[in-house]
């Protein structure tokens, strides 16, 4: 039997209740553990990843096996303290599932369990993977050679819940379907000292106001405004106190665009911007600008006209087709390396956006989204 909609809920309810940080979620570990052990067949492994400790991956041989198919799905959760006021909310201080990684992981349990039931055509290996929001759980989980012999998907799918699309639905597109981005950490250095006295100071605050102006020309003036892009300034913070002059200011953004060489000419026009501030106002400027694995998420060619066509013609699957969105994924880096497709899973909840505090996705969404990617799967291992 597969799972029932209130046994999907339960799953999403528990998971949603012990949100953790990227390569910190050893309780989702554990329970994603006990779920997959308790579905033991003869035909599946598990496996570890010693230099990911939190990363599950599961394999499960196929009757014919001739190849691989991957699923994917994230498991970290936001540093946002939770205000949807529901009975499972968060019972971690300041950390809540903000963006549906519960919602991805009952999903891939879900689907997982169907495959335990019923033995796949094909291989089938399962990525449950830390660490998506930030530290590129994907790359690093690749860069310790997780995928290697049996455990090479010759394609791989994933998903990620949308609140603006209506519950249960599964939007997709050809060709790039989410941002690449680059992390921006930023201090300037300079001389703090009495207010009074500025000429004997220099100021990193002003400098950092004047970078934060200084930076909106990159989209303005330099992004091709038919592709377009973002470059957004999220966290500053300097000084102590008024009648201080701020010997630093640190400041945290994002850079976003659809092609990856859109991206290294923001990266570069950042760091002249930093620089040139820096001359300018007579402080040092310490930039990271680190894109690990948030490449843009390209849907290979092949896979995605498959699984557009089949959801398209399936009567049982609401399908539709959606534009690109700034979101950036770090399902982005293994679309790199193997090729294969991810797509939108409504969760109908469009007063609220990913990442908002509020965010509560409809819990009629996971039936759906389980039986409309088994059957897509299930179809994939008979072509
Ligand atoms: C789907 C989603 O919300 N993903 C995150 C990925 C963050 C990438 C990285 N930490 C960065 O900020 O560049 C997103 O914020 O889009």
């Amino acid at each position: 039997m597969d799972l029932t909609a209130s046994e999907l809920s339960q799953i999403r309810e528990d998971l949603h209740q012990i949100p953790e940080l990227a390569l910190h979620e050893t309780r989702t570990h554990d329970y994603l553990l006990g779920k997959i052990n308790a579905w033991q067949t003869p035909y599946m492994t598990i496996k570890a990843v010693p230099a990911v400790p939190t990363a599950i991956l599961v394999h499960l041989a196929g009757t014919r096996g001739e190849r691989t198919i991957g699923y994917r799905t994230d498991i970290d959760a936001l540093p946002v303290t939770e205000k949807t006021g529901l009975p499972f909310a968060s019972t971690i201080p300041g950390q809540m599932h903000a963006c549906g990684h519960d919602v991805h992981m009952t999903i891939a349990l879900g689907i997982l369990q169907h495959f335990t039931q019923v033995q796949p055509e094909q291989n089938m290996v399962f990525f449950f993977q830390p660490a998506e929001e930030n530290d590129y759980g994907g790359k690093r989980v690749f860069d310790a050679g997780a995928f290697s012999g049996m455990w090479r998907p010759d394609e791989f799918f994933g998903l990620h819940d949308n609140p603006q699309l209506p519950a249960g639905q599964i939007a997709s597109r050809m060709g790039t379907l989410f941002a690449g981005t680059t992390e921006i950490h930023l201090t300037f250095t300079g001389v703090s000292g009495h207010a009074a006295f500025p000429q004997q100071a220099n100021d990193a605050l002003v400098a950092a106001a004047a970078f934060v102006m200084q930076v909106q020309t990159v989209v303005s003036r330099n992004v091709d405004p038919v592709r377009g892009g973002v470059v957004t300034i999220g966290d500053l913070h300097a000084g102590t106190i008024g009648n201080v002059i701020a010997g630093s200011a640190h400041l945290d953004g994002t850079i976003r665009a659809f092609r990856q060489t859109d991206i290294e000419m923001m990266q570069g026009r950042v760091r002249a911007i930093a620089e040139g501030v820096a001359a300018t106002y007579g402080v040092t400027a310490g930039l990271q600008l680190i894109q690990g694995g948030y490449m843009p998420v390209e849907n290979a060619p092949e896979q995605t006209r498959d699984l557009i066509d089949f959801m398209t013609a399936d009567p049982a699957t609401d399908f539709s087709d959606i534009a690109p969105a700034m979101t950036g994924e770090d399902f982005g880096f293994l679309l790199q390396q193997f090729p294969g497709t991810m797509v939108w899973l409504g969760v109908g909840d469009p007063q609220h956006t990913l990442h908002s505090d509020q965010m509560s996705p409809d819990e009629a969404s996971l039936l759906p989204g389980v039986q409309a990617l088994t059957r897509f799967l299930t179809h994939r291992m008979a072509e």
